[in-house]
């Protein structure tokens, strides 16, 4: 597979947008612990044109689907002047800004996020070459076409199949079925592999993201629990199931009487959700009585797209179709 980057025309153009987390963060001077404070420096690339902006500065287990929506109208704005843009994001969410992205941007530029698990004062501070690596894939001319990525350890993932894996190790990312793409440095030349061909997917326009979409976590003995007022309270429910989407017998009758949408996802780390169990609670009787299977998305990702379709109207039977056909 090729891996020398062509060089552009003219000075190639790069949008830097800050979000904060431990890419921009150091210890307080409180002592109270690690806050965003500076957003990194990006390193060694003389030849490239940077504009940069920071909407805002938060740890990631801060950011809500508003600051998605804020993020993507941003990158918006920022696209058609530059030929790449990279975001830094703190890694506890950073998938879920990435996939929010994926289903919401059609920009024709690529959109790369990244991270850092060491903050700058630590002897393993991770922030420079991951920003280096990430500008690196979003101004590569095979980079166009693939939807925004996460690049974090040199390795290139996929916004529909990366997770944060490791809570602190520097390689803290994995997701099935891994990395579509690598990046590494001879010298200072970045050599770039893709493993796999760009793919299609579709974009959606919510008109907001206020949809109230919640989580249930399945495990054994579970009797419905909290069940009920999710239900009453949300717009949509998302269940993060056993193995290949079943639910203890209890919870049938709870979701055939749900007639909001009720999606089921899976706890488990990789693989999709299929509806082949018959008996009560089986993952074929739970869609009997009108669940959604989440295909190959972890629950936040499925929660994500279901927030997104409820903020464009789309009606149960819609969102089932999307579910079903991996419109995504
Ligand atoms: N490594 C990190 O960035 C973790 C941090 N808690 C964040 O997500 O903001």
């Amino acid at each position: 597979m090729p891996s020398d980057a062509t060089p552009p025309a003219h000075a190639p153009r790069l949008a830097l947008i800050h979000t904060g987390g431990t890419i921009a963060s150091r210890p307080s001077p409180d002592g109270r612990g690690l806050t965003p404070q500076t957003p990194p420096a990006l390193p060694g690339l003389e030849q490239v044109q940077v504009t940069e902006a920071q909407p805002f500065s938060l740890p990631s287990p801060h950011m809500t689907p508003a600051h998605m929506g804020q993020l993507a109208a941003l990158i918006r704005e920022l696209a058609p002047t530059h030929d790449g843009v990279v975001v830094t994001h703190g890694t506890d969410t950073l998938e879920e800004t990435a996939f929010a992205l994926h289903l919401m941007l059609d920009v024709k530029v690529p959109v790369v996020l990244t991270g850092s698990m060491r903050h700058a004062e630590e002897i393993s501070w991770d922030g420079p070459a991951n920003l280096l690596d990430a500008a690196h894939v979003a101004l590569h001319p095979h980079t166009p076409g693939r939807g925004p990525l996460v690049v974090i350890g040199g390795d290139i993932f996929d916004a529909r199949t990366v997770t944060k894996i490791h809570t602190t190790a520097v390689d803290a990312f994995g997701g099935y079925p891994g990395p579509i793409g690598r990046i590494d440095r001879e010298g200072h030349t970045p050599r770039l592999h893709y493993f796999a061909m760009p793919e299609p997917r579709a974009t959606y326009h919510p008109a907001h993201l206020q949809a109230r979409v919640e989580i249930l976590y399945a495990y054994a003995g579970w009797t419905g629990e909290g069940y009920a007022e999710a239900a009453e309270r949300a717009d949509g429910l998302v269940i993060a199931a056993l193995g290949t989407g079943n639910l203890p017998a209890e919870l049938l009758p709870l979701i055939q009487g749900t007639e909001k949408p009720v999606v089921i996802a899976t706890r488990t780390h990789a693989g999709p959700v299929l509806p082949v169990y018959g008996y009560v609670g089986g993952g074929a009787t739970l869609v009997e009585a009108g669940a959604i299977p989440a295909s190959f998305l972890n629950a936040h990702k499925a929660r994500l797209l279901l927030l997104i379709l409820l903020g464009q109207g789309l009606t149960r039977e819609q969102i089932q179709t999307v579910f079903e056909r991996d419109e995504f």
